[in-house]
């Protein structure tokens, strides 16, 4: 495993840490690598109305665009799951819209399992900005 990739996996630990998980009590982190080399952690954040958590992925995700930057390069996800950490349908989406199909994702657990994939692996046939752009035109 290369160095960067497993300073991305120990960064996603370490947000892991500051999930606020009072209902689920199941914490996830994320690290989100940019192309300029800047890591972006993201914990699952939840809530009293408990359909407004945010998972990991998404916090990670939402935090980098906020501050201007969306070019990515890999993401991991970590949990204390019997095997590596899978992501929701929410945030297949979301990393698929701001994601290459072929940037790699680490799906890890806290026994060290690491799962390599894709994001085009993750949620094939995506919607992306392409099928809006597209709208009306087929036929
Ligand atoms: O990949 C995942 C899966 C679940 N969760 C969160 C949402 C919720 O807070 C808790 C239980 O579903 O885990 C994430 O953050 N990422
Ligand atoms: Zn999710």
């Amino acid at each position: 495993m290369k160095m960067e990739i497993s300073n991305l996996i120990a960064q996603s630990k370490i947000a892991r840490e500051k999930a606020y998980v009072p209902y689920s009590k199941f914490k996830v982190g994320a690290a989100l690598l940019a192309e300029d080399g800047t890591i972006y952690q993201g914990c699952n954040i939840e809530n009293s109305s408990y359909g407004l958590a945010n998972c990991a992925e998404r916090t990670a995700i939402f935090k980098a665009v906020s501050e201007g930057v969306k070019k990515f390069s890999a993401i991991a996800v970590v949990a204390d799951t019997v095997g590596p950490c899978s992501p929701c349908g929410a945030c297949r989406q979301v990393i698929s819209e701001f994601c290459a199909p072929d940037m790699p994702v680490y799906l890890t657990n806290l026994k060290g399992d690491i799962q390599q994939t894709t994001v085009g692996d993750l949620l094939p046939g995506a919607f992306t900005p392409e099928d809006l752009n597209n709208a009306g035109k087929l036929q």
